[in-house]
C-alpha cells in the first residue's frame, strides 16, 4: 500500500487469492468527519505502523477504509453460520471490510479488518454501520483480553466517523479497525460446505492449515488434524474464558474461530456474582449462552465444522463420521484437563499431586461460591490473603461468614502460594457497570472514563494506588444481570 507520506504498509490478498469465491469486493462509506477516539500504539508498532502517521488525515483514511490504495483489494468475507441454534446460509460481514494481510515486526501474518465500515452485499436488511459505544466497548474488552493472556482478535483503533446511526435511540457511529491472526470462523466452513464445491472446501482447509495450524499439514490424514487442532485450541480459549468469568454472549458458529482466537465482542461481560446461569445478550432468553453453557456450546458448534469438513476425512461417509465423532470426542477431556490445571493454578496449588482433596475442592467450589453469589473476581484475590494468613476478606464475601471456614482449612493444608496466585487471578476485569459509565461518557464526547479503564484493566493484575473502585463489585442498584445487544 502506498501513498500514505507518515508511512508504507504492504498488504497482501491471500485470502481473496486462494479463495475468490469466498470475497466479494466491497468500498468502505464515506465518513464525513473522523475523529480517533483510542488507538493502540503498541499494536500498531507491532504492526510496524508508525502511530503518529496513523493520526494524520492519510492514516486515519487508512483505519475507516476511505484511504484506498491502487493496489489495494477491500473484500467482504462470505460465511454462514447457526445463530442461536437456527442455520442462516448466507451471512458474510455486513458491515465489515478485510483490507488485507500484513506481516508483523515478528514476522506474523495479521489480517487488517474494519467493522462498521458500511453495508456490503452480505449487509441484507443492515445499515454496515456500527456505534461508537459497542466499538469502544470491543476495544476495551479485547484489550482486557489479551492483557490476561486469553487469545482474541485484537483493536487497533475506534474511530468516530461524524455519522449518526439509528439503534434504539440515534447513536454516533464509529468504525473499529481490527487485527487478528485470520478471520475465518466455523461459519466460513459451514459456507464452504454448502457450495457443494468439493475443491472450494479443500482450498479453504488448506488456507486454515497455512495459516493457523501449520503443524496438521505434514502429516497422514492433515483435514483431520485441522479438525483436531481446532478442537484442541477452542478447548483451551474456553477453558481460559470460564477461568476469568468471560461470558461472550452470542456464540454463534459465525463468531467462533478457527485460529482459536476470541472474536466479536458484542454483548459479552465478565461475570460478577458467580451464577452459572448469567447470560448478558437480551436477546438470548433460553440462556443458550450463559456462562456454564459455554463448554457444551463450544462443543455442539464443533460438531457443526465436523460437518462441514466430513468430505474431506474419508472417501466413506460412514468412515468419515467415525473419524468426527472421535476427534469431537477429545473436547471434553481437553477442556476438563485445562479447567483443572487452570484452577489449580487459580488454587495457588501445583501442577499435579493430592489430585483426590484437590478434585474435591475444585468441584465444591462453584456450590458455595454460587449459594452466596460471590463475586467471581475479588474471592480469588481475598483466597490469597488468606493464604498469607488472614481469612477475613475471604469470610466477609459470605453471608454466613463462617461458610467457607471448612472449604479454606482443607485448601489451606495443601500450602498454597499466594504470589503465585496474585500473578493468575485478576485484581481488575472489566465491570459491566465501568464499562457502561465508561461508554456514555464517550458518548458524550468524554473519552477520560474509557482511558482510565483501559489503564486499568490492562495491567489487570498489579493493584494500582487509589483505583479501588475499579477492583470493587457494581452497586446493588446496577443488577448483576444487566444484559446488553452489542450492535
Ligand atoms: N448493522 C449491520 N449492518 C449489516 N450487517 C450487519 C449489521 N450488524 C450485524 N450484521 C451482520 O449480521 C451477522 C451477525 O452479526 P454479529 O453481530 O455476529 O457480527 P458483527 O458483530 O457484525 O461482526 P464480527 O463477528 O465480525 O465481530 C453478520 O453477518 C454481520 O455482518
Ligand atoms: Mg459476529
Amino acid at each position: 500500500m502506498k501513498g500514505i507520506s507518515q508511512f508504507t504498509v504492504t498488504l497482501d490478498h491471500r485470502f481473496a487469492r486462494e479463495l475468490p469465491e469466498m470475497a466479494v469486493a466491497g468500498q468502505a462509506a464515506p465518513v464525513p468527519d473522523p475523529r480517533v477516539l483510542v488507538l493502540d500504539e503498541a499494536l500498531a508498532a507491532q504492526l510496524g505502523l508508525d502511530a503518529a502517521g496513523l493520526r494524520t488525515a492519510e492514516g486515519v483514511g487508512l483505519l475507516v477504509g476511505t484511504t484506498v490504495p491502487e493496489d489495494a483489494r477491500p473484500v467482504a468475507q462470505a460465511y454462514a453460520g447457526h445463530q442461536f441454534g437456527g442455520y442462516s446460509p448466507r451471512l458474510g460481514d455486513g458491515r465489515a471490510l478485510l483490507l488485507g494481510e500484513l506481516v508483523d515486526v515478528d514476522g506474523r501474518v495479521r489480517d487488517l479488518h474494519l467493522k462498521g465500515s458500511g453495508r456490503t452485499p452480505f449487509a441484507r436488511g443492515g445499515d454496515g454501520l456500527a456505534a461508537v459505544g459497542p466499538m469502544l466497548r470491543e476495544f476495551i474488552v479485547s484489550n482486557s483480553m489479551h492483557a490476561l493472556g486469553i487469545p482474541t482478535t485484537r483493536s487497533l483503533a475506534v474511530v468516530a466517523t461524524g455519522r449518526t446511526v439509528l439503534r434504539e435511540t440515534p447513536q454516533p457511529g464509529a468504525v473499529l479497525a481490527r487485527v487478528a491472526a485470520g478471520h475465518l470462523r466455523v461459519g466460513s466452513f459451514q459456507y464452504a460446505r454448502a457450495t457443494d464445491d468439493p475443491d472450494l472446501l479443500r482450498r479453504l482447509a488448506d488456507h486454515a492449515i497455512s495459516r493457523h495450524h501449520p503443524a496438521a499439514a505434514g502429516v497422514a490424514q492433515p483435514y483431520l488434524a485441522l479438525f483436531e487442532a481446532v478442537v484442541a485450541a477452542q478447548a483451551a480459549l474456553i477453558a481460559r474464558w470460564m477461568l476469568v468469568g468471560f461470558v461472550h454472549g452470542v456464540m454463534n458458529t459465525d463468531n467462533m474461530t478457527i485460529s482459536g482466537e476470541t472474536i466479536d465482542y458484542g454483548p459479552c461481560a465478565f461475570m460478577e456474582a458467580f451464577d452459572p446461569a448469567t447470560v448478558y445478550s437480551s436477546i438470548d432468553h433460553a440462556g443458550r449462552y450463559a456462562y456454564g453453557n459455554q463448554p457444551l456450546v463450544a462443543e455442539w458448534n464443533l460438531a457443526r465444522l465436523a460437518e462441514s469438513l466430513l468430505p474431506l476425512l474419508h472417501d466413506d461417509e460412514q468412515q468419515a463420521v467415525a473419524l468426527a465423532v472421535a476427534a469431537l470426542g477429545r473436547f471434553r477431556p481437553r477442556y476438563e484437563a485445562a479447567w483443572t490445571a487452570g484452577m489449580r493454578a487459580k488454587l495457588g496449588l501445583p501442577a499435579d499431586g493430592n489430585e483426590e482433596i484437590v478434585a474435591a475442592l475444585i468441584g465444591e467450589l462453584p456450590g458455595l461460591l454460587q449459594a452466596d453469589h460471590v463475586d467471581h473476581t475479588t474471592f480469588y484475590r481475598a483466597l490469597a490473603t488468606a493464604a498469607r494468613g488472614d481469612i477475613g476478606p475471604v469470610r466477609s464475601h459470605f453471608v454466613e461468614e463462617a461458610a467457607p471456614e471448612d472449604w479454606v482449612t482443607r485448601w489451606q493444608t495443601l500450602g498454597p502460594d499466594p504470589d503465585a496466585m496474585d500473578r493468575v487471578n485478576p485484581l481488575y476485569i472489566p465491570r459491566n457497570h465501568l464499562v457502561e459509565e465508561a461508554l456514555a461518557a464517550a458518548t458524550d464526547g468524554d473519552l477520560g472514563p474509557v482511558e482510565r479503564l483501559l489503564e486499568v484493566v490492562t495491567a489487570p493484575y498489579d493493584e494500582q494506588a487509589g483505583r479501588e473502585r475499579y477492583a470493587a463489585a457494581a452497586p446493588v442498584d446496577f443488577g448483576a444481570y444487566r444484559t446488553f445487544r452489542g450492535t
